[in-house]
């Protein structure tokens, strides 16, 4: 794993270092790959940078868009990490529908529709089953608990190795969430980290010594890159 953590003075200067980032990290995979795998992070951070994305002009029908997790709402609910994404992003660019890889999240079940994006995310890497795919880039973000995709301390799904997506718990509602182990397959991670409501998570994430299980962003350590991109008041007096 090469980790880099770095601090930016404010949030738009967050913004545009992350917008950089994955600019470099897609021309990179169409070069080498012919296509670019991101997978996003819902919440407030992230919504300033999908409508910078947006203002882009990219070879849209290269770029393939899934979700690191979602809440267990329809598709129009306002708590939907894929609304949220649409509006700021999607629905402002000409990406083909088929390039768009949401969360299921009307089947009868959470269990069931966590299984259904887990077969899809397969089918789509061609994957044996054997080793987990790797995504180019996992977008994430950080709660301050320090939860991480729907990732959430002391829940079930953070004992989960063998799947490429489980079901979240956020206090008694069921999230979809990819597993930790998927997360760390990727070839880059960008955690996007705001607010100085974050600082007492972070201290504990990048201790030496924690408690992997109280602070779920602690168990991302990708075989690629990891990219720590905080904001002044997040980050600025993190020993790192
Ligand atoms: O619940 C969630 O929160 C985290 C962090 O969100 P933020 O609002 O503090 O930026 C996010 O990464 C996750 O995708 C989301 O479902």
């Amino acid at each position: 794993m090469n980790k880099t953590v770095e601090v930016l003075p404010d949030q738009p200067t967050l913004v545009a270092r992350a917008l950089e980032l994955i600019l470099s990290k897609l021309d990179t995979a169409i070069e080498q790959r012919g296509r670019f795998t991101i997978a996003l992070s819902g919440g407030s951070t992230p919504k300033p940078l999908y409508e910078a994305i947006a203002n882009q002009k990219l070879p849209w029908d290269k770029i393939n868009v899934f979700w690191g997790d979602e809440r267990y709402v329809p598709p129009d609910h306002p708590d939907s990490n894929e609304l949220m994404t649409r509006r700021a992003w999607l629905d402002r660019v000409d990406i083909p529908a088929a390039n768009i890889h949401p969360v299921p999240t009307l089947e009868a079940n959470p269990e069931l529709a966590a299984a259904k994006y887990e077969q899809h995310l397969k089918e789509f890497f061609n994957s044996s089953g054997v080793e987990f795919p790797a995504l180019d880039l996992v977008l994430l973000g950080m709660g301050d608990d320090a939860h991480t995709a729907s990732l959430f301390p002391h829940t079930e799904a953070l004992k989960v190795r063998d799947r490429l997506v489980t079901v979240g718990n956020k206090d008694g509602n069921p999230r979809i969430s990819f597993t930790y182990p998927f997360i760390n397959s990727a070839l880059s991670v960008i955690f996007l980290v705001a607010g100085a409501n974050k600082r007492p998570a972070l201290a504990q994430v990048f201790a030496p010594v924690a408690d992997d299980f109280a602070y779920p962003s602690r168990l991302i350590r990708p075989q690629g890159e990891l990219w720590w991109l905080l904001d002044a008041a997040a980050g600025s007096e993190l020993q790192h």
